[in-house]
């Protein structure tokens, strides 16, 4: 598959001056909960009203979802409002209905981009629609998936596509529900610039408290839309209560969100940008030269360690490595998980430039 502009198509059809927003319950629980927060949503930012209706849950004895029935709510929601409506598909059977009910966008879950065999069947039951279909991320930190599950959509003859960034499962304690693990979308962002990505903040901090800030990033990162979970009584809300807000709260976070434009061409702006990259540049090619360097000395001890006999790593001194690094990183300023990061990744580096020489 392609990078092509027609791939903005739909979005820009929509001729909106704010990121395309997806809103409404995690799921649809009863007809007068769909219609209430449909009403609120009128006349908000608000393009598309969202509802589950079939739930994957993690476990059994969860509320797993009205069902189709809940087609009807969205559909009575539809015309009472205006509102565009959008639902979870995760097989044909749920396509056939979908498509009856005349659904306008269709999401395939985190959980069924994982297989192959899911997407490739949702994907077959959808060929040729004209309908908006969105695929989140696989729950595992794949970018090769996520991609397969576009290029299986597309393959189908599928024009309106797009992807919606959810976060990443881990078995880490971490302050999100799912990591964002940004980069991986960064990725997608720079093969395919014009597919339309979507951030769901609500999967992503599974607390509502931290919904605004996500959206904020997203933004930053040049996301053409947000899907919230939003319901008037959040609370008591039959799945996902922590992460969802309130119809009023989903308007002020629209409100108080920058949004940001894809750049400037106001001259000052433009010089000072370009001498400030330039010193990016000189830095980026001393970090090179200092890292080559470095692998350099390894290549040595690398050496010094086959004439004697011993074994690579080294678990004391790299420790101590860590410790210090951490230290420094600190006092300039660096987060410890960055330095961490980028220090995991030297090590392992210096230890294949040795693996190579003692195996050589
Ligand atoms: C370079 C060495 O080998 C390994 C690599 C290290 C590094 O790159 O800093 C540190 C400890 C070892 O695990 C060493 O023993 O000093």
């Amino acid at each position: 598959m392609k990078n092509t502009p027609e791939l903005r198509t739909w979005l820009d059809d929509l001729k909106l001056e704010h990121p395309v927003v997806i809103a409404g319950p995690c799921s649809a629980e009863t007809e007068e909960q769909v219609l209430g927060i449909a009403h609120q949503l009128k006349d908000t930012d608000v393009s598309y009203l969202r509802a589950g209706i079939w739930k994957p849950r993690t476990r059994p004895g969860n509320f797993e979802g009205v069902g189709a029935i809940g087609l009807n709510w969205l559909k009575k929601a539809k015309e009472e409002t205006g509102l565009k409506i959008a639902t979870e598909v995760a097989n044909k059977a749920h396509v056939d209905l979908a498509l009856e009910a005349d659904v306008d966008m269709l999401w395939i879950g985190a959980r069924s981009t994982v297989s192959p065999f899911i997407v490739q069947e949702i994907a077959d039951a959808l060929k040729g629609t004209d309908k908006i279909v969105l695929i989140k991320n696989p729950v595992n930190p794949d970018l090769s998936l996520w991609l397969g599950g576009i290029e299986r959509l597309a393959k189908s003859n599928i024009k309106n596509l797009g992807v919606i960034h959810r976060g990443f499962s881990s078995y880490e304690k971490s302050k999100y529900r799912n990591i964002p693990e940004w980069q991986i979308a960064i990725e997608l962002q720079n093969r395919f610039p014009d597919l339309p990505l979507i951030c769901d903040p609500s999967h992503i901090t599974g607390k509502r408290d931290m919904i605004f800030d996500v959206s904020q990033t997203a933004l930053d990162l040049n996301y053409d839309g947000l899907m919230i979970e939003t319901h008037t009584d959040p609370d008591h809300a039959w799945s996902d209560a922590a992460q969802q807000v309130t119809p009023q709260t989903l308007v002020q976070i629209m409100k108080d969100l920058k949004i940001r434009k894809e750049s400037d061409p106001e001259g000052e702006y433009n010089t000072q940008l370009n001498n400030l990259r330039a010193q990016i540049d000189v830095i980026d090619n001393n970090l090179i030269d200092l890292l080559g360097k470095r692998m350099k000395v390894a290549d040595n001890i690398g050496e010094l360690k086959k004439d004697r006999n011993v074994a690579v790593l080294q678990t004391k001194r790299w420790n101590e490595i860590l410790g210090k690094m951490i230290w420094e990183g600190e006092q300039q300023g660096l987060s410890e998980e960055f330095v961490l990061r980028i220090f995991k990744a030297i090590h392992q580096e210096s230890i294949n430039h040795q693996e190579k020489i003692l195996k050589g």
